[in-house]
């Protein structure tokens, strides 16, 4: 049972971030299981002082140069737990919940006490995902809303209830063998929430936004990890706060070290990108540890996350390393085609959107402006990176495949076409695009026909051959300018 203890408070005042560690440090060496509504208030009170009302007057200059880390009194963390604790004992009777496990009825229970105390106004602004923001501003964002119904079940003792974690939703687990899940909070904008609903197979199988059954299944010191990783160090549009992002930086080293960031890819992509604005000397480069977060995607969720490769396609483009960045949106887009696309996937759609309306147009319009750049090698005369791609827009072109909803449209099919015709004709035919020779057994394909139509994907040949004509897929500049009239077409 989590409970304030005098071994929590003999690190309290806290004046420095080396005192944060050490309380984190504690927490999460045990013997007891890290309090994580303690942690998540203690964060969220330390990121509240470093980016909130930050404005600097041009007459405090010297406060551009004194160090403001906030001391964090006990008294202060002490009476907000106290207030959450109060709330959530006095709100759930467990004498009404027998069970040694927890139920779906106790989820939503606990999941109402949080929802029910938040403030009707809008709720994606920043700094809204820690105890600190619910208990002082009855704000919370959607994660926020998870993290807290996770922290209340800890102080009630349901040690089975955690969190799941895709890479735009979060949810919990429960039960004797913690695969029951429920929703406890909302998704995106305009969507009814689906509060005490369980993730029905159905949903995950095919959605971006559940991973397809893939999510990261959380322990207690896992949830810390991303109670951490959702701390933000902005202070506005334009400013980070370098004390709250070296504190985060440190807090996630600590969590490595120990492990807990192993099966976690996104809080790994976080660690690269914080590394990248501040290197810790002795650690491993941005590149090694986005490299760790796509290896984990492939070994322990069936290479289902799209995130791990586009934090790493983001930073090669950010050093001008285009013909690796495009390998990385190849592999991304190699993700996504496993999925069908539903209104929910938004924000992955906004995702590749970006890479192939902005990005991509970008390296091929800098690439072309000086052609004998011996950095670029040229890589409008690199098939290898034609072919990328290609590969590119055929994972979102059977992402679509078999969707509800439509991905593509117009102003996709100008900037491929815009992308695609900078390469040079001879690079074009250096090209072989896998296809099958003619081969007389069919049976093969005509079982893999079977087996994609169960899932509600058409193989990629018959859906293109379908969508496209008489289409052999001989040459896949034709293939593409064909699937580009009938975008047109449809446009009309
Ligand atoms: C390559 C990128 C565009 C750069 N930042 C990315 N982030 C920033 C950090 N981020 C995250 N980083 C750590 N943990 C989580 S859990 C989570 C979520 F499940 F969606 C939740 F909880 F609903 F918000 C999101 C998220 C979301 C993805 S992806």
């Amino acid at each position: 049972m989590a409970g304030f203890r005098d071994r929590d408070k003999k690190h309290f005042p806290l004046t420095d971030s080396a005192s944060v560690i050490s309380l984190f440090k504690e927490q999460i060496e045990g013997p007891n299981e890290p309090n994580l509504a303690l942690l998540s208030i203690t964060l969220g009170c330390i990121e509240n002082a470093l980016t909130m009302n930050r404005a600097i007057p041009a007459a405090e200059e010297s406060a551009l140069l004194r160090p403001i880390f906030p001391v964090v009194d006990l008294e202060t963390v002490e009476a907000l737990y106290a207030k959450f604790e109060t709330l959530v004992r006095g709100s759930v009777d467990l004498t009404h919940y027998e069970s040694k496990f927890s139920s779906r009825e106790l989820v939503k229970k606990i999941s109402d006490v949080v929802w029910s105390s938040l403030s009707r106004s809008f709720k994606d602004k920043a700094h809204l995902q820690s105890l600190y923001s619910f208990l002082t501003g009855n704000k919370l964002d959607c994660f926020g809303v998870a993290l807290g119904v996770v922290a209340a079940s800890q102080i009630l003792g349901c040690n089975d209830i955690h969190l799941a974690l895709s890479e735009d939703h979060a949810w919990v687990v429960f039960g004797e063998d913690g695969t029951d899940t429920a929703e406890v909070t909302w998704h995106g904008k305009g969507n009814e929430d689906k509060r005490g609903q369980s993730i029905a197979l159905s949903v995950a199988e095919k959605s971006w936004l559940y991973l397809n059954g893939q999510p990261v299944i959380c322990d207690r010191a896992t949830e810390v990890a991303a109670l951490v990783s959702a701390a933000n160090p902005s202070i506005n549009f334009t400013m980070d706060s370098i004390e709250m992002g070296a504190l985060q930086q440190e807090l996630l080293w600590l969590l490595y070290d120990k492990g807990h960031l192993s099966k976690y890819p996104m809080s790994l992509g976080n660690l690269g990108d914080l590394e990248e604005i501040s290197p810790t000397p002795g650690r491993p480069p941005p590149l090694q540890i986005f490299q760790e977060a796509i290896t984990v995607a492939l070994k322990h969720y069936n290479n289902h996350h799209v995130y791990p490769y586009t934090y790493m396609g983001g930073y090669l483009y950010r050093k001008r390393r285009y013909k690796e960045a495009i390998k990385c949106w190849a592999e991304a887009s190699n993700v996504i085609r496993k999925f069908n696309y539903t209104r929910e996937d938004e924000e992955i759609y906004k995702e590749f959107l970006d890479i192939a309306n902005e990005l991509l147009p970008n390296i091929v319009k800098a690439v072309s402006l000086n052609p004998n750049d011996r950095v670029q090698l040229n890589i409008l005369h690199n098939p290898e990176v034609y072919a990328d791609i290609l590969r590119f827009y055929d994972g979102i072109c059977e992402w679509e495949e078999g969707s509800s909803t439509p991905v593509l449209h117009v102003g996709w099919a100008q900037n491929l076409t815009f992308s695609l015709n900078k390469f040079d004709p001879r690079t074009r035919a250096k090209i072989d695009v896998g296809r099958d020779e003619d081969s007389d057994d069919d049976s093969d394909k005509d079982s893999n026909d079977e087996n994609d139509n169960q899932n509600g994907k058409l193989s990629k040949e018959k859906e293109c051959t379908e969508k496209s004509g008489s289409l052999q897929r001989k040459d896949p500049q034709q293939a593409l300018s064909v699937v580009v009239e009938d975008l047109k077409k449809e446009e009309l």
